[in-house]
């Protein structure tokens, strides 16, 4: 019976941890890549955007998994240079493809958010102008 109850505190423990480390991860990575920086600010000027423009509860969706996506793949992208690092100092051929497809993979989503955006918000902005 107690190892029954050790065993479920242990795993409540787990769980905390699990939290502890994943968010001293994103602290590293915002720490220490410039990109996600770049992200972070352009995340919170287009939260901003949306306050001000008053988009629809379906544009927020839209909007957040945009940017959660985006701050995701920029964190995994982190991750591959770390571990590509950590494997070779030396240049290799599949350290630089590992390096790029992840990059690839980053600017692929990029660009469709910035479309996405520009569907939602320039109607929105032009007529707000005009
Ligand atoms: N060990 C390596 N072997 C071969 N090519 C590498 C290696 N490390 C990096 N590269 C390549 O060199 C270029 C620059 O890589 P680097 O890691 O310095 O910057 P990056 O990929 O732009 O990352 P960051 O976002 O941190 O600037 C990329 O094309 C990458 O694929």
């Amino acid at each position: 019976m107690n190892s029954g109850l050790r065993g479920n505190n242990k795993r409540t423990h787990s769980v905390l941890k699990s939290f502890t480390f994943a968010f001293a991860g994103i602290k590293s990575a915002v720490k220490k890549e410039k990109n996600l920086q770049i992200h972070l600010v352009i995340s919170a000027a287009v939260i901003l955007l949306g306050i001000m423009l008053a988009i629809s509860r379906l544009e927020w969706i839209m909007v957040l998994f945009a940017i959660g996506g985006m701050l995701s793949l920029e964190l995994m992208n982190t991750a591959v240079e770390r571990v590509v690092d950590l494997a070779t100092e030396d240049y290799h051929p599949l350290a630089k493809q590992a390096k790029d497809i992840a990059a690839g993979a980053v600017f692929i989503y990029a660009a469709l958010s910035v479309i996405i955006g520009a569907i939602l918000f320039l109607p929105k902005i032009i007529a707000y102008m005009s």
